[in-house]
Formats: C-alpha cells, structure tokens, sequence
C-alpha cells in the first residue's frame, strides 16, 4: 500500500479541471432520485444537491482507488498501526463489531476484550435499573451523572440527547442523565444544585485518567457529597470510573466499579465504547445499547465497499475534498432538522477538526494544500432565524450537510393551519435546499439570492438508536477517508497540548491570579 498526497495525484489534477456543475439549472427529480447512496439499511446520503455530475463521479472513484482508500481503511480494521504519530491501533469499529480480522495486541483478544467490557456493563446496568445496587444509604439511583471533557463528554452527551424521546414513546424505563464537563465551577455547581445526592451515580470518564478537567470536577463533586451531612453517605459508592487499566484511575479503590477502554480508542471515536455505553446503558438500558451498536455496524460494513456507488461515509469524504480543495470552501455547516440531534454539530466539531485540523501529513512533512474545514451547525428551523443569512447572501460559499427524519420521536403533534409541526420542519429542510442551490432573481440586489450553493442530505424515516449508529458511524468513517486522502493522520491530537502545558505554567506560580496579570507573566 502507498501513501502520497492529495497533491501528487493524476486523478485529483483531472478533477481540478472539471468545471463544477451548476446547481441553479440541474437540480431535477430524476437526479434527487438516483443521486443517493445507502449508509446502511436505515440511513441514506443524498447528493443531488453537491455541483457535480456523472463526469465527476467517475473521476472521485479514480481518485479513491488511486490513494487506495477502502485498502487503507482494511488496514485499520485489521489491526495495523494507523495512529503512527502515537505508534497506536485504530480500534474502535471493533466496539461495535467485527469487520477485519481477529486482532491480537497486549496478549489479548481486543474484540474479545470490548465485548467483555460491554457484558460486565450490562450486568452492572442491570443491577442498578432493577435496584440490586443501590446508593451508600439504601436507596435506589435514579440520576446519572457523566463527569467527562471532549470526547468523554460530547459524543455520550449527543447520543443520550438524541434517543430521550425515542425511548420515551417506547415506554422505556429511564434513569435521567446530566453531565459536568467544564472546569468552570458553575458548570458543576449547577448540575450538583439539582440532584439528590443519595440517589445519584457518578461516572467518571477519563481515558487518560488525567485529565485535569475531569479530576478537579471529580473531587468538586465528592466535595459535595461529604459536605452534604447526609448520614452515612459513602462517595465511593455513588462513583463509577470509565478509563483505560493503565492509567491513574484504575487501581482506585475510590469508585464502586470501573469499565475499560484502552489506548487504541480515541477520546473523539469513544462513543461506541465503553464511554459512551455506560451511561446510555444506565440511563435507557442495555438493549438501547445494542441497537445503537448494530446501526454503527451496518454503517462500518457499507464503508468496506470500494465503490462509490455502495459506500456513503467514502463518496461524501471525496465529495467534501471536492468542495474544500478544488472549490477552496473553508467550512462546512451540520444542520440537523431534529433537536434530538442538538449536540451532535458539537460532537462532529470535535470528531473532524480534532481529527484532521493538521497541517503536516503522516511523516510529519508540511502540507501545501488544505485539510480539514471548520465545522459548526445547529438545529433547523432554529439556525434559519440566526446564521443562514450568511449561508445564504454572506461572500463565503459554506458547504450544508442537512440531516432529516419523516417521523418526530415523540410521536405527539398537532395540526395547525393544514399542517402538522413535522411537516412545517421537512418543509423547511427541502425548502432551503432548493433555495440554497436555485437561489432567486430579484431587481433588487440586496434581494438577491444567487444560488449555487452546494449541500448533501442524510435522512431516515425516525431518530432510533440503530439509525443513531448508523449515522455516527457515517462520520466517523467520512473523518477517517478524508484523513487518507490529505494524508493525515486522524488520530492524534497534538494541537492541544501547547495550551495545556502554558495553563499548568500559570497554575505553577507563574504569575498572578488575575487574568490579565497572567497573561503578561506568561511572556
Ligand atoms: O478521556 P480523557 O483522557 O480525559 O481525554 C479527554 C479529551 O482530551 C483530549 O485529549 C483533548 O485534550 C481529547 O482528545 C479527549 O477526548
């Protein structure tokens, strides 16, 4: 297998010279029908919106099997050493299922090893659902509560979000969730105001065990609950840790259990781990879990394909390479129509720009092209009444991902004036579509839409747990292909050392308390 930059290809040169279709005359029914692709059985990639056509197509499937992408994501899932920056596997498609070969590192089993994991949080969640473990006082948890930061928050959070009212409607018995993630104290504070100390679980996500967000919010909380007064409360009994066997946290004899990862999953890819399974297991119970980890499976098995045609996450990485290389567009905006999804544009910040925000390939060698785009989003129809002005009329042209579903969660809508509140938000989403790529003539200039405005829609028919895998996934395994074509590698995260290492200088004594005196003492 070879790896070489986007730079050095034939097929990335041909594509460069294509002219870019123009989307205010081809977008048509014909090619809204034809031009999507299958992310899994639930999920679909729409493109028919994207300035490209059949030339195009042909010349992205060159370019994927040219930078042998589909091999390199084989060598992943197979166990090769894809972190080379931190010498690590890549491993956690393995949390969800089996899609390479058997992989063996550390003396063991790793899908052997991630199973375990998952049946020892089954037997722990179960206990805590039917009441077979209960609090230092006797009595039964009700509340959750993830201490965690990045990617021991944001993904665990999104996901717990994003399935509330689907097992609501279901009539699933739920354990409520909170999380504390910001070392600001009032984040703490806030979550801790409401709770009912002797009915509440603590899980402490670290995989590093380090983490000094994480362990100051940590000891903030147990702070808290022996400032409580209530008789006989034990923190240790109320506190769970999910970490990897060699850090810190293992060997603590201050938690109830602890739940493992290891080193070959990335904080930002956790959310199918450990990290994620925990907490959803608590709060919705197991089974929520396994359905959650089927969709993501599916989604890791479409992505196999070296087919353009029959792999989602792999046409809509080269599709946005398109968009950021040839067309030059810095961002791309996540615009879930669902507020399920209201913390998944967070979670997919920091999946791709920790992922590929690089600016030196794989063998450290600076790279003279662009990698990954700024990311942001929110919800619609929300988003519509804040920043699509820019999307629509600023001077950047912003890349759109829209996400839809035909069905709400709930379940529970009204009709008013001739249409249900789901109908108002669809007709919103295809509404922006269409307005975004046609735009609109007007004699007045600041009337003026001018269209060719380019996005993609993924879309099912309901936000269930297997299509909230599925979905995942999808972006996960688009972050990994895009990774392969620049030449990056996705998996480390150095960009976030610097800051840490200048804030532990000022912790150190460095200079002052006040925000400006340490500014300055740090020069
Ligand atoms: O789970 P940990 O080790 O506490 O790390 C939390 C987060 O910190 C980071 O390392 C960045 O600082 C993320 O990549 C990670 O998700």
């Amino acid at each position: 297998m070879t790896y070489k930059n986007l730079d050095t290809s034939t097929a990335f040169k041909t594509l460069g010279a294509l002219e870019a279709s123009d989307l205010r005359q081809v977008l048509n029914p014909e090619r809204i029908k034809t031009y999507q692709v299958k992310a899994s059985d639930t999920l679909m990639y729409n493109y028919a919106a994207m300035p490209i056509d059949e030339h195009h197509l042909s010349v992205l499937q060159q370019l994927s099997d040219e930078l042998q992408l589909t091999q390199k994501y084989q060598a992943l899932v197979d166990g090769n050493v894809m972190n080379t920056g931190e010498n690590r596997l890549v491993l956690h498609h393995l949390t969800r299922g089996q899609v390479g070969k058997t992989v063996e590192a550390d003396g063991e089993d790793k899908g052997a090893f991630y199973r375990e994991q998952l049946s020892r949080i089954k037997t722990f969640s179960d206990a805590v659902r039917s009441g077979t473990i209960v609090g230092s006082t006797g009595k039964r948890f009700t509340t959750v509560v993830q201490i965690g930061i990045g990617g021991s928050d944001l993904g665990p959070r999104a996901i717990y979000l994003a399935l509330k009212g689907w097992c609501t409607r279901e009539g699933i018995e739920q354990l409520n969730a909170q999380f504390i993630s910001n070392v600001d104290p009032d984040d703490a504070q806030a979550v801790i105001e409401q709770l009912d100390l002797e009915r509440t679980l603590f899980i402490l996500v670290s995989k590093s065990g380090t983490t000094l967000e994480t362990l100051t919010n940590r000891d903030l909380v147990i702070e808290a609950i022996k400032k409580s007064g209530i008789t006989g409360i034990d923190p240790s009994a109320h506190m769970v840790a999910v970490t990897s066997k060699s850090s810190p946290l293992a060997s603590s004899s201050s938690v109830l259990d602890a739940f493992f990862i290891d080193d070959y999953i990335g904080g930002r890819y956790s959310s199918t781990s450990a990290v994620g399974a925990v907490i959803l297991s608590l709060a919705y119970g197991f089974e929520t879990v396994q359905l959650f980890l089927e969709g993501a499976h599916q989604a890791d098995l479409a992505a196999q394909s070296p087919k353009i045609s029959e792999n989602a996450a792999l046409l809509d990485a080269l599709l946005g390479v398109y968009l950021r290389n040839v067309l030059h567009y810095p961002s791309t905006a996540i615009l879930p129509y669902s507020q399920a999804l209201s913390r998944f544009p967070a979670h997919l910040q920091q999946l791709d720009m920790e992922s590929n925000g690089k600016h030196v390939n794989r063998d450290g060698e600076t790279l003279s092209y662009p990698t990954g785009p700024v990311i942001f989003g929110e919800p619609g129809t929300n988003g519509q009444h804040s920043f699509y002005q820019l999307l629509h009329q600023g001077t950047d042209i912003v890349p759109l991902q829209f996400i839809g579903f035909s069905v709400s969660q709930y379940e529970k809508d009204i009709q008013v004036e001739g249409s249900s509140s789901q109908e108002k938000l669809n007709a919103n989403l295809v509404a922006q579509i269409v307005a975004f790529a046609r735009g609109k003539d007007d004699t007045n200039p600041n009337k003026q839409f001018c269209g060719n405005r380019p996005s993609s829609l993924l879309y099912a028919k309901q936000l269930n747990p297997s299509v909230l895998g599925s979905l995942l996934a999808h972006y996960e395994n688009k972050v990994m292909f895009q990774g392969f074509i620049w030449n990056l590698n996705s998996f480390d995260q150095e960009g976030v050392q610097l800051g840490k290492v200048l804030a532990t200088k000022v912790l150190n004594g460095c200079e002052g308390d006040e925000v400006l005196e340490s500014f300055i003492g740090l020069l």
